[in-house]
């Protein structure tokens, strides 16, 4: 059982006639100070409201889509609490790489076996359990209506946290995700230096494998740019379309012509990702 701990506010201003705070506390997953942001749009006293969750991609911190993404206006309208965690554990105690994609900022949403990283790097975890516990402590949520997004390597985050949990979410998106880390560099590199060598341990981390060895969702979206410099080599968008054809899966997966890997892509489509969850999150 997690138990839910204590939380300190770092900042909250009113948004959208909402609240967008930022919070920070202790995390016994990863044994570190772990920041995230919560928007809480407006409602009515004792409601709860539904639950998304966006994972964000390498070098971010939970800054980058509260910043950039363009979410604020489509939660409140539609009513729903948004929240970002951080990409990693950090601090001068906590194992880094020299290169952006490894280590600090780039956690992969895995829970680490491998020495050095496994101390700290307990991103699975701290998703899938101790964070929402603590969400469901301290925030107006209604832990029964949850959906999950990210971007990139929150992408990767989102389908696989998601299809590993289909009962807790109602519906997955992702904006250009790495959708298989058996299949690519950075996961390669990643799942590698986490895991360790046996490429079977990946498998539950790997959205494409999950979907093989009999994950299903039944409400799926993913819009990926066709002009993302990490799309041909990183992203392999094609081998997820491959694997929810192979397996019978429906799944919305829509190539949006002329975007790039960034947060200008990524807030175009946020409001209509938003409104998409919302209505899997009615009732
Ligand atoms: N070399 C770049 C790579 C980092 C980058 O592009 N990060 C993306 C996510 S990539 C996959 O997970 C990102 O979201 N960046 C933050 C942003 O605000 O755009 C670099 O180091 O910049």
């Amino acid at each position: 059982m997690t138990t839910a701990g204590t939380l300190e506010t770092v900042s909250e201003n009113c948004s959208h006639g909402g609240v967008q705070g930022v919070y920070r506390h202790a995390s016994a997953s990863t044994g570190t100070q772990m920041t995230f942001s919560v928007f809480v749009p407006p409602h009515a006293d004792g409601a709860k409201l539904p639950v998304l969750w966006f994972l964000s991609g390498l070098t971010c911190t939970q800054a980058n889509v509260t910043e950039k993404g363009e979410f604020r206006a489509a939660c409140a309208e539609h009513g729903v609490i948004f929240v970002a965690p951080d990409t990693s554990p950090r601090g001068e105690d906590v194992p880094d790489d020299e290169a952006y994609d490894f280590g600090q900022g780039a956690g992969f949403y895995v829970d680490a076996t491998q020495a050095p990283w496994a101390q700290h790097f307990q991103m699975r975890s701290y998703i899938e359990r101790e964070l929402p516990a603590l969400l469901a402590e301290h925030f107006p949520a209604d832990m029964q209506r949850q959906a999950i997004s990210g971007h990139s390597m929150g992408g990767h985050g989102a389908l696989t946290i998601g299809l590993r949990n289909p009962d807790r979410f109602r519906s997955i998106s992702a904006f250009s995700p790495i959708v298989s880390p058996l299949n690519c560099p950075w996961g390669d590199k990643a799942l590698g230096g986490y895991l360790g060598d046996n490429r079977s341990d990946w498998r539950e981390y790997d959205a494409c494998a999950l979907i093989e060895d009999g994950a299903r969702h039944a409400n799926l979206l993913v819009d990926q740019g066709t002009a993302d410099n990490f799309l041909e080599e990183q992203l392999r968008t094609e081998l997820l379309v491959d694997a929810c054809k192979s397996a019978g899966m429906p799944a919305e997966i829509r190539m949006q012509p002329g975007y790039d890997h960034s947060y200008y892509f990524i807030s175009t489509f946020m409001a209509e990702h938003v409104g998409w969850h919302a209505r899997h999150l009615q009732g």
